[in-house]
């Protein structure tokens, strides 16, 4: 189940990462990151990159998403390099990162607006991903107005009024209540079946990792390198409770904690 170097897709790969690493110089020295990196994501693909904190999954995300510069190596999308944000990538933060001053239209319609798509394009756009998101009864609240499962919507329905064709999601559901992350994790699966994004997802949660994606990448630290992959082959919508989930959960627990510290616990859970 683990160490899966093939797929059973046939969809084109989109994004590469290849030989990448990271180095950060601290004020009491280098940190090594990331070190030879290699991944790839295929169009469609919905991936979690889980592993104990501080293994360098953030930082993996926010060089594909262009905002850090690898020390060494390449991503590209679509065959190109990237080197910084583009409209073909699209980033999710765990604190929302909405405009405050903005109403949840405007936020949504925001990129579009920006990018000088028509008034009434814009609107359109604006509509469908509010109404995607169940939040078209809070088109003119702001976002202190609203809980963080709705801020979390906005950010997502922001992301899909890009027209982003990769989603990146870094730890989304990781503030929100047991409930609402539940209710935001099946929602979300909902969105990526309807928009065909792909989807780059990190999370703690061998639960979340085993709930949401179609391959697992699990990490390691010191530095950070990818240890294993599983692909999760289970039907959705998925049974936390079946047998088939239990075991792919423990399976992937016990290569988290084999091969961090000797097999000391980790900060990454089993449950969400
Ligand atoms: N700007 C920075 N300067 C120096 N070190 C950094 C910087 N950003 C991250 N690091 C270090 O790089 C390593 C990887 O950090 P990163 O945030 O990518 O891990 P993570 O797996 O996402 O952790 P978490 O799950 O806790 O968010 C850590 O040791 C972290 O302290």
């Amino acid at each position: 189940m683990l160490d899966v170097t093939t797929h059973r897709s046939a969809a084109p790969e989109i994004l590469e990462v290849a030989g990448l690493s990271k180095v950060y110089e601290a004020s009491n020295g280098p940190v090594e990151a990331l070190r030879s990196v290699d991944l790839t994501v295929r169009k469609g693909e919905f991936i979690c990159l889980l592993g104990a904190s501080g293994c360098g999954k953030s930082t993996l995300l926010r060089i594909i998403a262009g905002f850090e510069e690898a020390t060494q190596g390449e991503v590209s999308v679509y065959g190109c390099d990237v080197k910084g944000p583009g409209p073909d990538r699209g980033m999710v933060f765990q604190d929302y990162a909405l405009f405050p001053w903005l109403t949840v239209r405007d936020n949504i319609g925001f990129g579009p607006s920006h990018r000088r798509v028509a008034p009434s394009e814009v609107a359109k756009l604006t509509d469908k991903f509010m109404a995607m998101v169940g939040l078209t009864a809070f088109a003119d609240r702001y976002p202190h107005q609203l809980s963080g499962g709705m801020k979390q919507r906005v950010a997502i329905a922001r992301v899909l009024a890009n027209d982003a064709d990769i989603l990146l999601m870094d730890e989304p559901f990781g503030a929100l209540d047991a409930l609402t992350r539940s209710a935001l994790q099946e929602e979300l699966i909902e969105i990526w079946r309807t928009t065909k994004l792909t989807v780059i997802f990190v999370t703690h949660s061998v639960e979340e990792a085993v709930l949401l994606a179609d391959r697992v990448v699990v990490m390691s630290s010191s530095p950070g390198r990818i240890d294993c992959q599983a692909e999760i082959d289970l039907p959705r919508p998925r049974d936390v409770a079946s047998a088939e989930f239990n075991a792919l959960r423990r399976s992937i627990t016990q290569k988290l904690t084999s091969h961090v510290g000797g097999g000391r616990p980790v900060a990454a859970t089993a449950d969400s």
